[in-house]
């Protein structure tokens, strides 16, 4: 039994989901489409006439297309005006944090009805443009600045290296992890293959994915023509895939007024509580590469809010960019190398509309729960291992008010060690704290990047050029880490420090 009034309890209503494939390029929705159609799916959904009483309206942030003001124009086209009208920052936590937010709103009594929605429609934008098609979709807004994201945080260097991209920084943490957790790198291959495997087997099994099939777990981490080394170890088949088009949406209500409607009890979903935290953007300012303070902090929370027991959650979805983020998360969560990480699929094989996937994974955990599940788990990440922001719903209504203040931010700069010094110039020995290799689209190596502790324990980066086999070989060995080896760092003549293993 709960005492809080039934007019301050947020439940989740109604969920949409559109997936756009185009026969013609120039057929393709543009993302103001895929949002309204969401948005009117998820209506339907509830199965109550609701978005006309929209108070809080949040759209993630989208980079397929570019509007002005583009949470005005969609709320003009559904004739609302909310008094909290909202286009959000770039961030693959910030579905999770609307949804929280809009949940905390109705808990103040701020608002009855909100809606979170989300859509790209990368993957006409990107065939248009390499077709030469003009897409009829309302004008490209060229007056309007391209949203902060990747380079705009990063140092000069890691700009100048090529290590400022998602691609290209995650494999940092995926080497530094495994390295800390005495594994070779043939067995962390190992373990993103069957990670990544159970992501596609959900993937299979959701209407909305984008790749419907299972995957092996060779099948992911063999490197082929149409499966091609990104960066290392990433193939094409282990990172988040953009190219989709797909639009969703959440509908959000207070119990008192779901019931006054006549929403069915079986729909609702009650979010229980959440928390979240950061690491600086600029990632080279971090204490080391093996594990996310922040994540730790948002991951023990909720943990403590589903009464300490992980095994309490019988839902789980755990942000999928790139298998290191998970990999960490369920060491964290205490969960198995068997654990099924995912109600939707991952960012592989559901598709990954760049920071709308948690919209997906909202959508699909409601689905889960109303299918009989009672305790679900949304953990969404932004950046480069960033944002961190995590959300309990569960299918019995929550006995105490919504909790308003939600970051732990403390705890996790608390548990934050010393942070060595970045220098750009230096020579002498390097050791290797952690790298990667990046690669060209014809699986030719572009160069590699090695993040170095220097004599005196500050940090570096440094190339590793093409024409360094033996280096090379070095980093690419699939029976011993190359993390914790020593070189000699050179100055090159365009003023990069290089690297070259003793
Ligand atoms: C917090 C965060 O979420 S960080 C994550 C942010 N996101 C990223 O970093 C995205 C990383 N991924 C990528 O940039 C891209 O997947 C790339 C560059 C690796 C490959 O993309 P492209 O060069 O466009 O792929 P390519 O031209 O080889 O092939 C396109 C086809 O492959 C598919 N595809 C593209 N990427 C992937 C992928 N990662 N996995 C599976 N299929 C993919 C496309 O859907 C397209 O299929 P279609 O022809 O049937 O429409």
């Amino acid at each position: 039994m709960t005492n809080i009034p039934e007019d301050r309890i947020p439940v989740i209503v109604g969920i949409g989901e559109i997936v756009d494939r185009p026969k013609e390029i120039a057929e393709g929705l543009e993302p103001l489409d895929l949002l309204e159609q969401a948005l009117r799916r998820a209506e339907q959904d509830a199965g109550a006439k609701l978005l006309g009483e929209v108070q809080s309206l949040d759209v993630v942030n989208f980079l397929s297309w570019r509007y002005r003001d583009p949470e005005q124009l969609l709320a003009q086209r559904l004739g609302i005006s909310p008094a909290h009208c909202y286009y959000g920052p770039v961030g693959g936590e910030s579905p999770i944090r609307y949804i929280h937010e809009a949940a905390k709103r109705i808990a103040r009594g701020e608002c009855s009805v909100a809606a979170v929605c989300g859509a790209e429609a990368q993957s006409s934008a990107t065939k248009a443009e390499r077709a030469g098609v003009k897409l009829p979709w309302t004008p490209f807004a060229h007056d309007v600045e391209e949203p902060k994201r990747g380079a705009a945080f990063q140092k000069p260097l890691a700009v100048k290296l090529g290590v400022f991209r998602p691609v290209t920084v995650y494999p940092f943490y995926e080497a530094a992890s495994s390295a800390h957790w005495g594994q070779t790198p043939r067995e962390a291959m190992a373990e993103s293959g069957t990670l990544w495997s159970r992501y596609s087997e959900a993937a299979a099994e959701n209407p909305y994915a984008w790749l419907k099939r299972r995957y092996a777990p060779e099948e992911i981490t063999t490197p082929t023509a149409d499966n091609r080394l990104i960066a290392w170890p990433y193939n094409k088949l282990m990172v988040a895939n953009p190219s989709v088009n797909m639009g969703g949406a959440l509908l959000l209500t207070s119990l008192a007024k779901a019931r006054a409607a006549g929403i069915a009890e079986d729909k609702l979903v009650y979010p229980l509580g959440g928390a979240s935290a950061e690491e600086p953007r600029d990632y080279l300012m971090r204490d080391q590469f093996y594990e996310s303070h922040p994540q730790n902090a948002v991951l023990k929370s909720v943990m403590d809010l589903a009464g300490g027991d992980r095994k309490t959650f019988d839902a789980i979805e755990l942000y999928s960019c790139f298998p290191c983020v998970p990999k960490m998360a369920r060491r964290t969560l205490g969960l198995g190398p068997d654990v099924q990480p995912t109600v939707t699929g991952g960012l592989t094989f559901f598709g990954a509309p760049l920071n709308t996937y948690m919209t997906h994974a909202a959508c699909a955990m409601v689905r889960r729960l109303r299918d009989g599940a009672k305790l679900g788990l949304l953990y969404g990440q932004g950046g480069f291992v960033t944002k961190h922001h995590a959300l309990v719903v569960s299918k019995t209504a929550p006995r105490e008010a919504l909790v308003q203040e939600t970051s732990v931010q403390a705890e996790a700069d608390r548990n934050k060690r010393a942070v060595p010094e970045f220098v750009t110039e230096t020579t002498g020995k390097g050791k290797v704290e952690s790298f990667t290799v990046l690669y060209g689209r014809g699986g030719n190596i572009e160069h590699g990047v090695v993040m170095l502790r220097t004599e005196d324990d500050r940090r570096t980066l440094a190339r590793v050029p093409a024409s360094d086999g033996a280096t090379l070989a070095h980093l690419l060995a699939m029976d011993r880490t190359p993390v914790g080896s020593l070189g000699e760092i050179a100055m090159a003549e365009d003023n990069v420090p290089e690297w070259r293993v003793a």
